[in-house]
């Protein structure tokens, strides 16, 4: 079993100006997320938002971190957010287990002192994707299955960008002390997402895309100021960091689907700061 944390720094909008396609795929792209038998994560220092993949083979697996949050366990002063994107799983909380089919959640509070997380079949591994951010209360624990994610129909063909976002952990559902995460699905046909993009000075947030339409297809993720964007190329399974002072909108080769998370000042889904056209740049 490999367990890695990586570091992503907090980066200024002027840094990037001069990044080399390298540098912008070293700073803000995280290339593995999944690897059967592993733990991957990145703590990034935008809000200190630490995310990534577990995904368990034939034992269970354990987010183990106290020295380097300087902390006794894990989520002592933490939330977590899980969703699983593989084959069922077990997630055992502080002894509970419960099972995880596939697009299946979970809300995780703070104080909790022990997450196993357990596929049911070593060859078609459980691949829970994990958000965990900085905590200050303790909210009850939840399981939040697909079937009762809040679905919001979004978008339209003409604009190709016809998907629906459903939310998993949204304020108007149910409490979390910053964290907020969703899944958002494109039609096929549909390739944009965010589209107005928007900025969120008051949030940071990160994607992880999925459900790739096509083997051969590939995501053009867009960041940056909106008159200095840049761009990232993903493949299937892959996140990138978004600082908030960054627009965020993407176009895939064909449809996909990401995860979304995001933290900061408030919960209120709808703060973002849609981005006229004519300042895109
Ligand atoms: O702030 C909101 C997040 O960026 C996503 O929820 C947006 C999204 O899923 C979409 O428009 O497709
Ligand atoms: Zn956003």
């Amino acid at each position: 079993m490999a367990f890695s944390m990586v570091t992503n720094y907090a980066h200024s909008p002027e840094d990037i100006k001069n990044y080399s396609t390298e540098q912008m795929r070293d700073q803000f792209l995280m290339e593995k997320i999944f690897n059967p038998g592993d733990i991957l994560l990145t703590y990034t220092y935008n809000d200190r938002m630490i995310f990534g993949g577990v995904t368990p083979t034939d034992a269970a697996m354990e987010i183990q971190l106290d020295k380097d949050l300087g902390v006794d366990y894990f989520l002592q002063r933490r939330e977590l957010g899980v969703i699983n994107i593989g084959g069922e799983g077990i997630i055992t909380i502080d002894g509970t287990p419960e099972t995880m089919v596939k697009h299946d959640g979970y809300y995780i509070g703070m104080g909790t002192k022990q997450v196993l997380f357990e596929s049911k079949d070593p060859q078609d591994p459980a691949k829970f994707y994990v958000v965990s951010t900085p905590a200050h209360k303790t909210y009850p624990n939840k399981k939040l299955p697909f079937a009762d994610a809040l679905a919001m129909p979004i978008g339209d063909q003409e604009h190709m960008n016809k998907r629906t976002i459903y939310k998993y952990i949204d304020a108007s559902q149910m409490d979390t002390c910053q964290l907020q995460m969703g899944y958002t699905v494109l039609e096929p046909g549909s390739s944009w997402n965010t589209m107005p993009a928007h900025t969120h000075a008051r949030r940071m947030e990160t994607y992880m895309y999925l459900e790739f339409g096509a083997e051969d297809t590939r995501v053009f993720h867009y960041m940056g100021k909106p008159d200095e964007t840049k761009h990232i190329v993903l493949n299937n399974e892959q996140a990138v960091v978004n600082p908030s002072w960054s627009i965020h909108c993407g176009v895939g080769t064909t449809n996909y689907a990401f995860i979304w998370a995001m933290c900061g000042e408030n919960q209120t889904y709808d703060d973002m700061d849609a981005v006229p056209m004519d300042e895109l740049k």
